[in-house]
C-alpha cells in the first residue's frame, strides 16, 4: 500500500508527507513544484516533478509505485486572487481534480483524500458550521473546491471508490520540529504576514475591514494548526481503509479569533509592536466562520497544538530559520 500525495512539496502536502515519513511510511510525491520547493520533500521520498491534470503520467506512477490512496493537496488557494481570475482556478482546482480523478479510477485506487476548505460554506450566518450546512461559497476559489466535491462524490458512487473530504478552516503554524512550514513568496495568509511584518520584512500590515458583524468589527476564523492537520489525515485515511466508508470532516478547533486578536498574539509573541492600518474590506472575506469538529474528534482526532500562542510561536520560529536558509 504506497501513498501519492500531490503538491507534497507545498505548505500542507509537506507536513502530511513528514505525518508519514515519523510513522514509517514513506509516501511519493507530485508536485510541479510552483509554489512548492523541491528541497522541502526529503531525500528517502521518492518525487517525481510533474502536472497532475496529465492523467497518462498519473496511470505511469499508480502502476509504478502501486499506488492505493491519492491525498490530493495541489491547488491554488488564495481567495482574492482566486476572483480576479477565476479561470485560473476552475482549471487548476476543478478540471485538473477531474483529470486525476479519471486516472484514479482507471489506474484502480481504491481511496481518495481531498483537501477542501472552508470557503465552501461561503458566510454562514450560524457560530459554527458543521457538514451539513449548506455550502453557498463567496468566492471562485470557494466554488472550484465545491465542485471537485461534487465529482468525488459522483466518482465514487458510479466507480466504488472511496473517499474522505477534508474541510479545512484556516491553516497556520509549521512542524514543530522545524523541518518545514509555509514558503516565503508572495504571501497573503493573515498571521504570515502579521510575522513578517514583525520581523520587519513590511514596514506596515493591513488590516481588511473593521465593519464586520463580529465583537470587535474584524474577521473571526478558525486558526488550525497545520501538524494537527496533517495528523488528521493519516487519521482520516486509516479510518477510511479500515471501513471503507466515504466522509466529508470539517478540520478545524471549533474556537475563532478575530483579526485583531491575531495581531496581537503575533505582537505578543514576537515581543514587538509592529505598525497596522485600517483597509477596506477584502472581497471575498466572510465574516465569522468557525468549525465544529464533532465528526472529526468522533473518529479519535485529538488536536494537541491548538493554542494560538503555539500556532504563531512555531510560525515564527520557521520564518526566522528562512533567513538563515537563503
Ligand atoms: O494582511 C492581511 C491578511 C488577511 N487579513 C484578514 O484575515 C482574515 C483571514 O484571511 P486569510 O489568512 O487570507 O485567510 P482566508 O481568506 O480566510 O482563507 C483561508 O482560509 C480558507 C478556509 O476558510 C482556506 O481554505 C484558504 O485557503 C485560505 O486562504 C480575513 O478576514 C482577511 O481579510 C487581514 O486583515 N490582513
Amino acid at each position: 500500500m504506497t501513498v501519492l500525495i500531490t503538491g507534497g512539496a507545498g505548505y500542507i502536502g509537506g507536513h502530511a508527507v513528514l505525518a508519514f515519513l515519523d510513522r514509517g511510511e514513506t509516501p511519493v510525491v507530485l508536485d510541479d513544484l510552483s509554489t512548492g520547493s523541491r528541497s522541502a520533500i526529503p531525500s528517502e521520498v521518492p518525487f517525481i516533478f510533474g502536472d497532475v491534470g496529465d492523467t497518462s503520467l498519473l496511470l505511469q506512477i499508480i502502476e509504478a509505485h502501486k499506488i492505493d490512496a491519492i491525498l490530493h493537496f495541489a491547488a491554488k488557494i488564495v481567495v482574492p486572487e482566486s476572483i480576479a481570475d477565476p479561470l485560473a482556478y476552475y482549471l487548476n482546482n476543478t478540471a485538473k481534480t477531474r483529470a486525476l480523478l479519471e486516472a484514479a479510477v482507471k489506474g484502480k485506487v481504491r481511496y481518495f483524500v481531498f483537501s477542501s476548505t472552508a470557503a465552501v460554506y461561503g458566510n454562514p450566518n450560524r457560530a459554527t458550521v458543521n457538514e451539513e450546512t449548506v455550502p453557498a461559497p463567496l468566492s471562485p476559489y470557494g466554488m472550484s473546491k465545491l465542485m471537485s466535491e461534487f465529482m468525488i462524490r459522483d466518482v465514487s458512487a458510479a466507480y466504488g471508490q472511496k473517499h474522505v473530504i477534508l474541510r479545512y478552516f484556516n491553516v497556520a503554524g509549521a512542524d514543530p520540529k522545524g523541518r518545514h512550514g509555509q514558503s516565503t513568496a508572495n504571501a497573503t495568509h493573515l498571521i504570515k504576514v502579521a510575522i513578517e511584518t514583525a520581523l520587519g520584512r513590511r514596514p506596515f500590515m493591513n488590516i481588511f475591514g473593521n465593519d464586520y458583524p463580529t465583537p470587535d468589527g474584524t474577521c473571526v476564523r478558525d486558526y488550525v494548526h497545520v501538524s494537527d492537520l496533517a495528523y488528521a489525515h493519516l487519521l482520516a485515511l486509516d479510518q477510511l481503509r479500515l471501513d471503507g466508508v466515504s466522509r466529508t470532516l470539517n478540520c478545524g478547533y471549533g474556537r475563532g479569533y478575530s483579526v485583531r486578536e491575531v495581531v496581537e498574539a503575533v505582537r505578543r509573541v514576537a515581543g514587538t509592536n509592529f505598525e497596522v492600518r485600517q483597509a477596506p474590506r477584502r472581497p471575498g472575506d466572510p465574516a465569522s466562520i468557525i468549525a465544529s469538529n464533532d465528526q472529526l474528534v468522533r473518529l479519535g482526532w485529538k488536536p494537541e497544538l491548538h493554542d494560538l500562542s503555539v500556532i504563531v510561536q512555531h510560525a515564527l520560529a520557521w520564518e526566522k530559520s528562512c533567513v538563515i536558509r537563503v
